[in-house]
């Protein structure tokens, strides 16, 4: 038994994932998506500050240095903020697709503590998508990016338009977006590029 759910296997009609024409080019950084992101902006002062680049085909790599408000046991990582991490570098892969995408299901496995000061190298691409499910995985190393994989991840992204945003966002956020021209750029390159 593998271990795998069915809902993190793609059924064998999956198809291929296919990189946008227009995603970052390998070894770009991309940018925070939304400055009070947890994950990856730089407006939150406790947050990840994830650093994510694309990488070859639907791929992304990440470094994450996991500081003291990270803990869960005293100087090591918190669990759930490694998930974090992982869904963070998981979500990117939007940018190579230009498809948005949510997390519909993420599984964890934790292999080895990750004490504070680590930088976790993170490491997601997609696997498959069949309909709006987008099939993708992870993994977490410490030490470097051949480090030993002190995490990983399955999980399903479901594919959503701007409006998933929009009508469920609090609404000051949602204005205060659509009121920003550097944020307004990130959501144009999905509008134009469906
Ligand atoms: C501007 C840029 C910003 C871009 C911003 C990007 C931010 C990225 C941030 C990092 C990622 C996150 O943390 S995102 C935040 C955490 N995630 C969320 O908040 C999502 C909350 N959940 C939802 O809103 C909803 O459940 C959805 C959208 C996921 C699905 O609802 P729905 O749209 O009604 O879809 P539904 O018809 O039920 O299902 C469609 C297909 O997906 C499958 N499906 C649905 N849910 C699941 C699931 N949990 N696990 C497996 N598969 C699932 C169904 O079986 C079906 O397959 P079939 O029958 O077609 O085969």
């Amino acid at each position: 038994m593998s271990g795998r759910t069915t809902a993190l296997t793609p059924p064998a009609d999956a198809r291929p994932p296919v990189r946008h024409p227009e995603a970052p080019a390998p070894g770009e950084v991309i940018g925070a998506h939304y400055d009070n992101c947890f994950g990856c902006g730089g407006g939150v002062p406790h947050g990840l500050h994830l650093e994510v680049r694309a990488g070859e085909g639907v791929r992304v790599t990440a470094e994450f240095r996991v500081r003291e408000a990270h803990q869960g046991a005293p100087g090591l990582a918190h669990g759930g903020v490694l998930a974090t991490a992982l869904d963070e570098t998981l979500g990117s892969l939007n940018w190579l697709t230009r498809v948005i995408a949510v997390t519909g299901r993420l599984e964890t496995d934790y292999v080895l503590p990750v004490p504070v000061d680590t930088v976790l190298h993170l490491d997601a691409e997609v696997s498959a998508v069949h309909g709006r499910k987008i099939y993708c995985t992870a993994t977490g190393r410490i030490g470097g990016p051949e480090g030993p994989v002190a995490v990983r991840a399955d999980a399903v992204f479901i594919e959503v338009k701007l409006e998933h945003f929009v009508n469920n966002g609090r609404p000051a956020e949602i204005k205060a977006v659509l009121s920003d021209p550097d944020q307004l750029k990130v959501v144009r390159a999905f509008e134009v590029n469906p």
